[in-house]
C-alpha cells in the first residue's frame, strides 16, 4: 500500500491538502526566515525536552508542529518568545535568532520581544474587561491613550480577527459574555492589535466546536499575509489544512520538516510515515 492509500485508510482528508493551488511548489530553502533556530536544546531540570533543534521558520507562512503528546511541540513554541523563562529550572543551550539577534542574549528586552512575538493559548483567556478594553489593552500599556487612535486600532484588530460584525454593537460589554469561539477570535484580535511580527498559536482551536474551529482556520489563512504564524496542533488534518510547512517532532527531536504536502504525502522518514498513518501517537 502506498503512503497515500494508507492515509486514506486512516481517514486523512487528502482533498484538504490541495486547498492551496501552487503550495506544492513551496520550498523551505527559497523562503525568507523570520526565526532561525540553531542547535537549541532545552532542559527542565535534568530532563532534556528539546534535543539539538535547528530550523528556519519562514516569514509570512504558516508552520505547523505535529507529533505525539510530550514530544516537545509546546516547549519549542514557547521558546520563541521566552515563555519558558517563567518556569523554574529551565536551561537553554543554542540560539533562537529573530532579526539576526539571539533572543536569549542578555540585552534583549523580553517585554518588547513578547510584543513582537505574540502568543495565543489553547483556552481562550480574555480579561474580565469590555471587548473594547481587551483589544486596547496592549496599546494602553504602550502609552497610547488617544481616543481616535485607540478606536481605529480596535476596529482594525477586530476586523482582522474576523469578529468585528459580531462585536461592533457591543464593544463596551464584557468579553466574558462571548462564546468560546468568539473569545478566541477576540484574544487573537488583542494579540495582533500591537502589530506583532510573529504569531504563536498553541492548539488554538482544540477547546472549540467544529464551526468555531473552521473560523479560526479561515482566520489563520487570512492572517498569514501580514504575520508569520507558527501553530502547534494535535490534529493532523488541521495541520494539513492550514499550514504551508510542517515539522514532525518525536521525543524532543525534529524528525522531519518540509513542505506540508510533501510531509503528508511523501515523507522522507519512516517515523514520520508511521505517525501520519496512525501507527503510533
Ligand atoms: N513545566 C514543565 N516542567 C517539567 N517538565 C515539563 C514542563 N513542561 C513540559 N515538560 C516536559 O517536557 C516534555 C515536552 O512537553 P511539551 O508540553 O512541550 O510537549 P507537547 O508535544 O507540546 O505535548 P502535548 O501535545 O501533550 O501538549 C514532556 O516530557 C513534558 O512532560
Amino acid at each position: 500500500m502506498t503512503t497515500t492509500e494508507k492515509q486514506r485508510t486512516h481517514g486523512m482528508n487528502m482533498g484538504a491538502l490541495n486547498r492551496d493551488a501552487g503550495s506544492s511548489e513551496l520550498k523551505l530553502s527559497r523562503e525568507t526566515s523570520c526565526i532561525s533556530v540553531k542547535d537549541m536544546s532545552l532542559y527542565y531540570g535534568e530532563s532534556q525536552a528539546l534535543k539539538n533543534i535547528s530550523m528556519e521558520i519562514p516569514k509570512n507562512r504558516v508552520t505547523a508542529f505535529i507529533g505525539p503528546s510530550g514530544c516537545g511541540k509546546s516547549t519549542l513554541l514557547r521558546s520563541f518568545n521566552r515563555m519558558n523563562d517563567l518556569i523554574d529550572g529551565v536551561t537553554i543551550k543554542g540560539e533562537v535568532n529573530i532579526d539576526n539577534q539571539n533572543i536569549y542574549d542578555r540585552k534583549v528586552d523580553v517585554a518588547d520581544l513578547r510584543r513582537r512575538v505574540g502568543m495565543v493559548f489553547q483556552k481562550p483567556n480574555p480579561f474580565p474587561k469590555s471587548i473594547y478594553e481587551n483589544v486596547a489593552y496592549g496599546l494602553r500599556i504602550q502609552g497610547i491613550n488617544n481616543r481616535r487612535i485607540l478606536d481605529e486600532s480596535v476596529e482594525w484588530a477586530l476586523r482582522s480577527a474576523a469578529i468585528w460584525d459580531e462585536t461592533k454593537d457591543r464593544l463596551h460589554e464584557s468579553a466574558l459574555g462571548m462564546s468560546g469561539g468568539q473569545q478566541q477570535r477576540l484574544v487573537i484580535a488583542r494579540t495582533i492589535a500591537v502589530k506583532p511580527e510573529i504569531l504563536l498559536l498553541d492548539e488554538p482551536a482544540s477547546a472549540l466546536d467544529p464551526i468555531s474551529t473552521l473560523k479560526i482556520e479561515e482566520l489563520i489563512h487570512d492572517l498569514k499575509d501580514r504575520f508569520s504564524i507558527v501553530i502547534v496542533t494535535h490534529n493532523m488534518q488541521q495541520a494539513a489544512r492550514v499550514s504551508d510547512f510542517t515539522a514532525f517532532m518525536y521525543l524532543g527531536e525534529m524528525v522531519e520538516y518540509d513542505n506540508t504536502d510533501t510531509l503528508f504525502t511523501n515523507p522522507a522518514k519512516k517515523q514520520t510515515e508511521d505517525y501520519i498513518t496512525g501507527r503510533y501517537g
